[in-house]
């Protein structure tokens, strides 16, 4: 792998440059007694020694090769976007929606050696693939020996909902996740490589203009970070950021319905990252005022509800802005 991953300033000119003001995350030791405050508060930090995920610290590409001989979930794209689509909302959704990735079976051999003669114009890839008995036994043994004790510890201490997944990314030098939410807690846990990742409040929603609930891209920002469309997106001149890289064996507490933007450095080769994906914790007691995501919740529940009630979801827009306009109040 070429460049120094451990000195961020060779990963910093190494990133894609964006018009945002960013601040640096908070990066805890994991016995820190303000970690949990954090976690508990729905902020992100850096977590360092925790070894979650301590029995990959052998895994690189070549490891997975001979490991893993089934077929797994590569994303393609041509472009270094991977924008996420709900394939089904494709099926219902009522605009003319062109993906710009598609979703394969690959054999793990095949995805690296692809990455490994990967040429400027070529399709880029990358490897999501739900860590599940579908891997080889070496990688199960790895799995298991995870820090479940820890990641538990947290799960029971913020009342989370269960484990719904651990999705294995594996990333060509100079992939993009754009920005999005997801409406799960998130450790995200570095295992190969540095990433950058970038984050906003839930609270910096009307920044970043996320697509309609019914629409494929729901939860992932309109916004083009490479080349903003200011006259459509005027407040993303506001967006108030953070960012952070992560490196192997840090990890990355995203709260549910932060905003986030994942790449990988331009060219210091794959990374390897392993998420942990938990429901989020049941509403006990309403206490306002109501935070920021409980707002987005909100929001997106009445995006459900008219969807339902108007079957027609292009009349969504237009009676929404009936009941905002002040000619009705
Ligand atoms: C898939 C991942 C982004 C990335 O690693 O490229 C992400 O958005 C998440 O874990 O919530
Ligand atoms: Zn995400």
């Amino acid at each position: 792998m070429s460049g120094n991953c451990g000195n961020k300033s060779s990963s910093e000119n190494q990133l894609r440059k964006y018009p945002l003001k960013l601040d640096k995350l908070p990066k805890l030791k994991f016995d820190d007694p303000k970690l949990d405050e954090y976690i508990a508060s729905d902020e992100p930090v850096v977590i360092q020694g925790c070894k979650l995920v301590a029995s990959t610290s052998k895994w690189n590409l070549d490891y997975l090769n001979k490991h893993m001989n089934g077929k797994y979930t590569v994303i393609v794209s041509h472009n270094h976007k991977f924008k996420y689509h709900d394939e089904k909302k494709m099926a219902t959704s009522k605009v003319n929606f062109q993906p710009t990735t598609k979703r394969v079976k690959m054999p793990f051999s095949e995805f690296a050696e692809k990455v490994r003669n990967w040429k400027k114009g070529d399709e880029r890839l990358y490897l999501q693939q739900v860590l599940d008995n579908s891997v080889g036994k070496e990688i199960v043994d790895d799995f298991l020996k995870f820090n479940w004790n820890w990641i538990t510890d947290k799960q029971i201490k913020n009342n989370w909902g269960p484990l719904t997944s651990n999705l294995l990314l594996v990333s060509m030098e100079g992939n993009v996740t754009p920005c999005h939410y997801d409406e799960q807690q998130n450790f995200y846990a570095q295992v190969y490589g540095v990433k950058r990742i970038i984050l906003f409040r839930p609270s910096e929603f009307k920044c970043l203009y996320p697509h309609p609930v019914h629409h494929p891209y729901d939860r992932q920002s309109q916004v083009d970070f490479d080349k903003p469309d200011y006259n459509r997106f005027p407040n993303f001149r506001n967006a108030q950021g953070y960012e952070t890289y992560i490196h192997p064996g840090e990890v990355l507490y995203i709260p549910m319905y932060w905003f986030h933007h994942v790449e990988s450095p331009l060219k210091e080769g794959p990374t390897i990252s392993i998420n942990f994906w938990y429901k989020a914790a049941r509403t006990e007691q309403i206490v306002y005022p109501l935070k920021d995501y409980q707002k987005v919740a909100i929001m997106r529940n009445v995006e459900k509800m008219l969807g339902e009630a108007l079957r027609d979801t292009n009349e969504i827009g237009p009676l929404l802005r009936t009941i905002a306009d002040e000619n009705y109040f």
